[in-house]
């Protein structure tokens, strides 16, 4: 059963059209690779379906509701969480401090709620300290709770990323480029993380160039250039795809 579809999808920066006419599925509980050249607009498609950027055209349905045009905080809250190609973390925060930014946008009481104390409040900052602890657990960052986010290697800062991500409790998960800058035993044990976010029952939605872990973690890949899907279907179907390989992974006579 399809968690998210995109039907038709275009966003148009002046006369660009990024994204054109783009519709694909992601099943619940798949992993799905979104895949293509520099500039093709992989990113952009991303943005539409966070809520940074509003699209032009066609629709974007999670979990049987069109979510086109929400803003950020409300798609949040519906289930979809992201990851960023920048990594955007509060630098003079630690890790932990960072994982429970995620876990407060969750919160009834908010990121300031925990000033006036009530018995709830308090209750709830205790379960989102248990959430964060658990998921830097996950990730394999307990033991750096208490470093300052800066001071973590830039693979780990990937990792945290994917913490904070956690914390708010997605259904969705959406990384762009999560192996950038990881050197091949970071991106290993990424690919093994991937796997045990799926056996936890998320859906995940990558843009990676790293196409050894393209290749390992996604059950799909929509291949896109100049805004248009020219491409959808399982990894080894389109690692042999003409159009793709001529697209994306470059022919013979390129090398
Ligand atoms: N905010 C914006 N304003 C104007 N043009 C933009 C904006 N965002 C993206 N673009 C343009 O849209 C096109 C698609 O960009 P996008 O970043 O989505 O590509 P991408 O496939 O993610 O590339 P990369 O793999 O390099 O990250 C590019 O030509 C880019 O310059």
């Amino acid at each position: 059963m399809s968690l998210l579809t995109l039907n038709k999808l275009t966003k148009k920066f002046g006369g660009l059209t990024a994204v054109d006419n783009v519709s694909f599925d992601a099943d619940a509980g798949s992993v799905v690779g979104l895949i293509g050249p520099n500039g093709a607009g992989k990113t952009t498609v991303f943005n539409l379906i966070t809520g940074n950027y509003q699209p032009n055209g066609g629709d974007i349905i999670f979990d049987g509701q069109s979510v086109a045009g929400l803003l950020t905080h409300k798609i949040v809250s519906l289930g979809i969480a992201r990851t960023f190609q920048t990594i955007r973390l509060f630098q003079n925060l630690s890790v932990l401090e960072n994982v429970l930014a995620g876990c407060h946008c969750r919160m009834k009481s908010g990121i300031f709620g925990g000033m006036f104390c009530t018995p709830a409040q308090r209750r709830e900052e205790r379960d989102a300290l248990k959430l964060a602890l658990r998921e830097l657990e996950f990730v394999g960052l307990r033991q750096d709770a208490e470093q300052l986010s800066s001071n973590l290697s830039y693979g780990n800062q990937r990792l945290l990323e994917i913490a904070r991500a956690l914390a708010t409790k997605p259904r969705l998960l959406i990384l762009d480029e999560p192996a950038g800058g990881m050197n091949e035993q970071e991106t290993d044990s990424l690919i093994r993380l991937i796997r045990r976010m799926r056996e936890r029952g998320l859906t995940i939605l990558l843009i990676e160039h790293d196409m050894g872990l393209v290749m390992e973690a996604c059950q799909k890949l929509v291949v896109i250039e100049y805004g248009k899907k020219i491409a959808e279907g399982h990894p080894e179907e389109i690692k042999e795809n003409p159009r793709v390989i001529e697209a994306y992974l470059g022919t013979d006579e390129d090398e």
